[in-house]
């Protein structure tokens, strides 16, 4: 398996929360080394360890480092004080597009929802040229950074070489 980089979480200061989803709280910090806004992503349980969510966060992690203008950038990951693992991600300084588009919607002009749509086009298209198909694409998984629009959220994404026997035949079943 490729190298993926681990951070000293001491290298990260002033938290605090932006969001909650599956794997836990999202906590925006600073970069100390970077001077730099990044959003650090844990991957929680409260039971006893789960296999799918380990399975789905390693995923998550593998399929990240491919790097794109319109995918959301991963740095490494780091332990928290806690004990917990985070993944460090590029901080989206507009939040979610689902948020975004209900506070400015009716504000939006047609070449920005356009460009919106350009963009999505673009991180997907950039996925599936590296045959991943991201499986729960919706408007809280964009996120929207310096007004543009980054694919975020792979948990459930699936390169396709490593689709199982069974869905491969459905797909040829198909084509
Ligand atoms: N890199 C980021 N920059 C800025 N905000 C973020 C970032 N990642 C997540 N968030 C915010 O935190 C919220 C929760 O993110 P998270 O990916 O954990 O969950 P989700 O996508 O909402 O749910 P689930 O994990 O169940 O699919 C997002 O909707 C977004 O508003």
């Amino acid at each position: 398996m490729a190298y993926i980089n681990y951070l000293e979480y001491s290298k990260f200061a002033n938290p605090t929360e932006i969001g909650s989803g599956g794997f836990g709280k999202v906590f925006k910090y600073e970069w100390k080394d970077y001077e730099l806004i990044v959003a650090l992503k844990s991957l929680k349980f409260n039971t006893d360890l789960n296999e799918k969510l380990i399975n789905d966060f390693i995923n998550e992690l593998k399929l990240l480092r491919k790097v794109d203008q319109n995918i959301i950038r991963f740095y490494g990951i780091t332990k928290d004080s806690d004990g917990y693992y985070n993944m460090v991600l590029q901080y989206a300084n507009d939040g979610n597009l689902r948020d975004y588009l209900n506070a400015n919607f009716t504000k939006l002009q047609w070449n920005e929802k356009l460009n919106f749509a350009k963009e999505i086009a673009l991180g997907l298209l950039f996925l599936h040229d590296n045959d991943i198909i991201h499986r729960d694409l919706h408007s809280k998984n964009i996120l929207i950074h310096q007004k543009q629009l980054k694919i975020a959220d792979f948990g459930l994404s699936k390169q396709l070489n490593e689709m199982s026997m069974t869905s491969n035949s459905v797909v040829h079943a198909l084509v």
